[in-house]
């Protein structure tokens, strides 16, 4: 047996909550977990470069089969050498399977037993991807964890098309390990589905550890289903993973949540909210959200968080960081997104820190409190 591309090292369990402290250890280096995962859906985490993500704390960042698939092309990416020298990041990388962005990007879509039929969002026209499509694309991507090619159904859905969706989604990981060429390069991660209903997640759970994968994602949520149901589904999944393995919670990334699923045992995170929201100017700072095109910021010039000691933070004010987002400066940009990634990476090590103090309940309820979220 080969030794597996991706392990994990857990390095304690916070006495107060069910968290772990880990590394997870890839071919591109090791990153200390639980982890916030910027996201780069097309080989760039947008405005931001390689050295800056580096300099803010970015362990690993994560791209899409889908998006690259299209364009410019994953034969064009496997001939630049894959996708670490093509966009010259040198740490690790997770690229997600494709299922999930066929199912939010394109309206008509078909699934069938041997993958789905859809169109480009593009420009319309058909196409397929199947677990051994998403394999090959992964593959020549080169990156360091690939997701199984799975069925993110939408909430809500009936238990019958739950019931058919995780045994189908069972079925495409067992091909996506047969269809896995370099197992010893990349670690192959399976992604537990089952939407609100108990049964359906053990079912997709316990078929999934079967296969023994090097890392498990929990999927199907943070698909608009009200917290209180994602917060029960992780608390019921987490302990049917292996403990000896690390824990994907896919699309969260909200401040409260990433904490709150870290009590649960996660240990990866991913969201586009921080980058997303920074397009349009919206800042995660210590006090809660700021939206820095508000007039009362015209003449604010002291930093986006007086708490933050980043490179906007320390050189730029609110009243120019408003001038640069209303007149769609890109410079701008670029400065809310540094914040707001720094923001979460920095929660992240926060986050650690309170473990290795056995404190992540407290810190839960004094972040809780400054950031302004209401009581559980
Ligand atoms: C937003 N909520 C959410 N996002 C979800 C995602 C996408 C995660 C992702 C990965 C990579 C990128 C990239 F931009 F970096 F490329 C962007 C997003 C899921 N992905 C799969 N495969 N199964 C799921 O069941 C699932 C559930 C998800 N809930
Ligand atoms: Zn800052």
């Amino acid at each position: 047996m080969t030794k597996p591309a991706v392990t994990y090292e857990l390095i304690k369990t916070c006495k107060q909550t069910g968290a772990r402290l880990g590394i997870v250890h890839t071919p591109h280096g090791s990153i200390e977990t639980p982890a916030f995962m910027p996201v780069g859906t097309q080989a760039t985490v947008k405005t931001m470069s390689p050295e800056e993500l580096k300099e803010m704390g970015a362990g690993i960042i994560l791209s899409n089969t889908y998006h690259l698939w299209l364009r410019p092309g994953n034969d064009i990416i496997k001939e630049a050498g894959g996708l670490h020298k093509f966009m010259n990041w040198d740490r690790p990388i997770l690229t997600d399977s494709g299922g999930f962005q066929v199912f939010s990007l394109s309206q008509f879509r078909k699934i069938e037993e041997e993958g789905v039929h859809f169109r480009n969002h593009l420009n319309g026209d058909k196409l397929f991807l199947s677990p051994e499509k998403a394999m090959e694309i992964q593959n020549d991507l080169g990156s360091d964890i690939m997701m199984a090619f799975d069925e993110c159904p939408p909430f809500p859905a009936t238990y019958e098309y739950m019931l058919d969706s995780v045994d189908r989604t069972t079925r495409w990981a067992k091909r996506c390990k047969e269809a896995h060429a370099r197992p010893e390069d990349q670690a192959l991660f399976g992604i537990v589905q089952g939407g609100e209903f108990e049964e359906l997640r053990k079912r997709s759970a316990e078929a999934l550890v079967e296969l023994d994968l090097p890392g498990y994602a929990i999927g199907g949520l943070s698909v608009g289903e009200p917290k209180d149901i994602m917060n029960r589904m992780l608390e019921y999944t987490t302990p049917l993973l292996p403990e000896n393995k690390p824990r994907y919670l896919m699309g969260v990334g909200s401040p409260d949540s990433l904490v709150d699923g870290a009590i649960r045992g996660v240990d990866m995170f991913d969201c586009v909210l921080p980058t997303r929201i920074a397009r349009n100017g919206t800042l995660m700072t210590s006090e809660g959200r700021l939206v820095v095109k508000n007039a009362k910021f015209a003449r604010d010039f002291g930093p986006l968080d007086p708490n933050c000691d980043c490179y906007t933070c320390k050189n730029y004010s609110r009243a120019y960081i408003r001038h640069l987002i209303r007149t769609d400066e890109t410079f701008g940009i670029r400065l809310t997104t540094y914040h707001n990634l720094h923001f979460l990476l920095n929660l992240m090590e926060q986050v650690r820190q309170a473990i290795r103090e056995d404190r992540l309940g407290d810190f839960r309820e004094e972040f809780f409190e400054k950031y302004g979220f209401n009581k559980p």
